[in-house]
């Protein structure tokens, strides 16, 4: 199969419906795998539906899929909400976006380039 995307859903494959208690994380699986080439990553970002209605997101959002990871593409749900969740086997749980990485050389230097802004950050321009 091959069809031309910028990202799509992410579907539980699971064998039995599983429960999310309140304040509980679980990694579910989602039955796939893919290669990339390096100049990619892949993001697993939440279902906003699923956050504001019910309070699933991805703890580790977005959860960055490596381009040269080769397992099972899996998501990080946590259940914010006051209830129990179960996610049903094949639902929607989340969706995948892919972004371009730019490939940087790093190296070490005595001295940073001077900014208006410096070292200022957290709020230090106001509330
Ligand atoms: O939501 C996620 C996040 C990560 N991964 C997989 C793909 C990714 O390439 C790999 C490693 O993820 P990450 O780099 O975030 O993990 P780490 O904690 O830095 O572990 P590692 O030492 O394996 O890099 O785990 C997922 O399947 N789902």
């Amino acid at each position: 199969m091959s069809a031309a995307a910028s990202g799509f859903d992410l579907h539980a494959a699971v064998s039995e419906p599983v429960v999310l208690g309140p304040g509980e994380r679980k990694l579910i699986p989602t039955g796939f795998a893919l290669s990339m080439p390096p100049e990619l990553e892949a993001q697993i970002r939440p279902r906003s539906g699923l956050a504001y209605k019910y309070g699933i997101t991805t703890l580790n959002s977005p959860g960055t899929i490596d381009a040269d990871y080769r397992g099972e593409v899996k998501v990080l749900l946590i259940n914010h909400g006051q209830e129990p969740f179960t996610i049903q086997r094949n639902e929607r749980i989340a969706q995948m976006v892919f972004q371009l990485v730019p490939q940087i050389q790093l190296g070490e230097v005595s001295e940073l380039t001077e900014t208006e802004r410096g070292s200022g950050g957290f709020g230090h321009t106001g509330r």
